[in-house]
């Protein structure tokens, strides 16, 4: 009796999943029809030369939907979570559309890419989120250290170099500002990838069990807090994330473990243990890519110019060249400063400011710095990637 209960249960739920797989099914047609529309959408911004993004339209498309949604049972963070996944997806695909007309050089179906560690790094994760728009195949060049990605870009070696250059948590990579200094290569774009730190083992295990943790110097500072919780725990440094994944899925021991994401875990056949180690709850590292040719940012999409500048050891030299930013009306995103190596005292400048390096204001601005620096270099122009979501006004998410 009990059994035959067993099976008929076991039925509904076989007929059930059915029905989710095809509803599933479904859901992503629709996906793909809406983003074939959103194409279409583009042809005419280009025609009609409008930006990509209109916030209004997708602050009034989500408190349409919301209102909607309630009314067929669904919360309003379900939706609004959805839907802004989606319009984030429409205006990125819009952007890299926009980016391959502007440019029609850099749309070759297979690019190589050259980036720190291999499989399973963060930044072979974010190499392949970059390329999922641009590219059909990536060919993949791991390396041991961000001098290594600059020779082989320089070199003509690989197309591209994906570095990563600031993180949420530990901060600015002060050694990727350093060889910006000396290189020719131009930013060509930039992706800001979610870092997930979870630790990771290859065998089941527990966490008393674990007396050894392998793991990339950056990780390790950014999951402190975590790290200064376990007791008698050896540190082992790697060159990189997937070297330490690598590691641990070799030993096959319970008593080790791998601070990496469960993403790139699941490439070396590990799991995650704890989740969530970060200090910080939302961790994101920011990484540029660099190339040999510069790239034309189209007029539809915001733009971001990185340069650099050295002012000599004059007072008030930094506010004079930021003072001009202000007079153009151009906003900085971010400063940061470096040692010159050889010259005692003296820094040189990054300025991330958000403007295409076209556009009037910013070339005057270009002008006026020149004549008040020592050198200024533009290191490149590039969509900005990081696409803030419409916000949706509180009543519109408050249950009534
Ligand atoms: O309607 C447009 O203009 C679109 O580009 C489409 C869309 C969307 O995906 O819904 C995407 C970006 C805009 O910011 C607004 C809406």
């Amino acid at each position: 009796m009990e059994e035959g209960n067993i099976v008929s249960n076991q039925l509904d739920l076989n007929d059930i999943r059915k029905e989710i797989t095809a509803l599933d099914q479904s859901l992503l047609t629709l996906f793909a029809k809406r983003r074939a529309l959103t194409l279409e959408v583009a042809k005419s911004k280009v025609e009609n030369v409008r930006p990509v993004r209109d916030l209004q339209r997708e602050q009034e498309l989500l408190i349409r939907l919301i209102k909607q949604g309630k009314e067929l049972g669904l919360d309003a963070h379900y939706v609004t979570s959805v839907f802004q996944t989606i319009i984030e997806d429409s205006v990125l695909n819009q952007q890299a559309y926009l980016q391959t007309l502007t440019n029609p050089n850099i749309q070759v179906p297979r690019v190589s890419v050259a980036f720190l560690g291999d499989k399973g790094s963060y930044s072979y994760l974010a190499s392949h989120r970059y390329f999922s728009r641009r590219a059909e195949e990536i060919i993949e060049q791991g390396c041991q250290n961000f001098a290594d990605i600059m020779q082989l870009v320089e070199a003509g070696h690989v197309d591209y170099g994906m570095l990563p250059i600031e993180n949420t948590s530990s901060g600015s990579i002060n050694e990727v500002y350093d060889l910006l200094q000396h290189t020719n290569l131009s930013i060509v774009g930039e992706i800001t990838q979610p870092i997930e730190h979870c630790l990771l083992t290859a065998v089941n295990t527990s966490l008393d069990k674990i007396d050894t943790i392998y793991a990339h110097g950056q990780p390790f500072t950014q999951c402190s807090n975590f790290l200064d919780k376990q007791a008698n725990i050896r540190i082992e440094y790697c060159d990189s994330t997937a070297d330490a994944m690598a590691k641990v899925y070799e030993l096959q021991q319970e008593n080790v473990a791998v601070i990496g994401s469960e993403e790139g875990g699941k490439l070396y056949q590990l799991h995650a243990l704890e989740k969530s180690i970060a200090n910080q709850d939302e961790n994101h590292s920011r990484f540029i890519l660099v190339a040999r040719k510069p790239v034309e940012v189209a007029q539809q999409i915001p733009a971001k110019t990185t340069f650099i500048f050295a002012t000599g050891q004059k007072p008030g030299a930094l506010v004079e060249c930021l003072l001009v930013l202000k007079e153009k009306g151009i906003n900085m995103c971010k400063l940061e400063s470096r040692p010159i190596q050889g010259r005692p005292w003296e820094e040189m400048f990054y300025i991330d400011v958000e403007a295409n390096v076209k556009h009037l204001a910013m070339q005057e601005a270009i002008t006026l710095l020149t004549e008040s620096t020592n050198f200024i270099k533009v290191l490149g122009c590039y969509p900005v990637e990081h696409i803030s979501p419409a916000s949706v006004p509180s009543s519109a998410i408050a249950t009534e």
